[in-house]
């Protein structure tokens, strides 16, 4: 594993800042929404589903009139990330954003469903540590690398092969297995409305949510 974590590449530069706070509090919007928030962090290769069940989730969320939001590497790299690569630190600063919008969707009062590689075992500690425990689910999505490079749904494994795609999560850079998951769904086994049900069924358990 290796030792890089987000908090380490981007030091607090500002100065002379002061935190405000709102009048209106988490709680209390959640009570609007009628329904409590969390962080659910999707993590695992290109390729084995994450976008595919963050979508369906929310989907399924909004079914039951839960407010969520899909962050969603590949598109936050268009906008917000547009500025960051594939390299080791890069991917740190990608991840350390996305926690912290996060972090600011779950103060909205809404469940945030990241959906990004997220390699590093380090930089999604240090993401989990934003948040009270029970609000960031870690969801490992699991496929094997042959499975992942057989579906090759951008065809970015073809080109990562044939090297002309550098840093290639699982071929020329690292994919660190989470740990100790919230959740392990595994895409080889589970269709993506089972893997939506094992979400919601985890959900059910806090009681405030679905
Ligand atoms: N070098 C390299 N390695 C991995 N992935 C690559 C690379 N270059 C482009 N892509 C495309 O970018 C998507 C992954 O972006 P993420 O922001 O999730 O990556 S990371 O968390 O910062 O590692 C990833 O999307 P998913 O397939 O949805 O995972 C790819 O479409
Ligand atoms: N059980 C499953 N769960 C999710 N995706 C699956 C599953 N079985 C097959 N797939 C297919 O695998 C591909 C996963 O692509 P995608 O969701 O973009 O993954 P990622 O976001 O991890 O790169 C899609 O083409 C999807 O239809």
């Amino acid at each position: 594993m290796k030792t890089s974590s987000a908090r380490e590449t981007k030091p607090h530069k500002s100065s002379n800042i002061t935190w405000s706070n709102s009048i209106v509090t988490r709680e209390e919007r959640c009570a609007l929404n009628k329904h409590g928030s969390c962080a659910l962090w999707l993590t695992g290769l290109s390729g084995s589903g994450k976008s595919t069940i963050a979508f369906a989730i929310e989907k399924e969320l909004y079914r039951h009139h839960i407010n969520s939001y899909v962050l969603d590497g590949d598109n936050i790299r268009h906008g917000l990330n547009r500025d960051l690569a594939f390299t080791e630190e890069d991917r740190a600063e990608n991840i350390r954003r996305i926690g912290e919008v996060s972090k600011l969707f779950v103060d909205a009062g809404m469940v945030v469903i990241a959906a990004f590689i997220s390699p590093n075992e380090g930089d999604r500690a240090t993401v989990k540590e934003l948040f009270l425990p029970h609000d960031f689910i870690e969801i490992y999505i699991k496929c094997s690398l042959e499975e992942c490079e057989r579906r090759d749904p951008k065809g970015l494994y073809r080109q990562a092969r044939n090297g002309s795609i550098p840093n290639f999560t699982g071929i020329s850079a690292p994919y660190d297995v989470p740990v100790n998951p919230a959740i392990t769904i595994d895409t080889e086994q589970l269709s993506v409305e089972q893997a939506v049900q094992l979400v919601l069924d985890y959900l059910k358990l806090r009681h405030d949510i679905a």
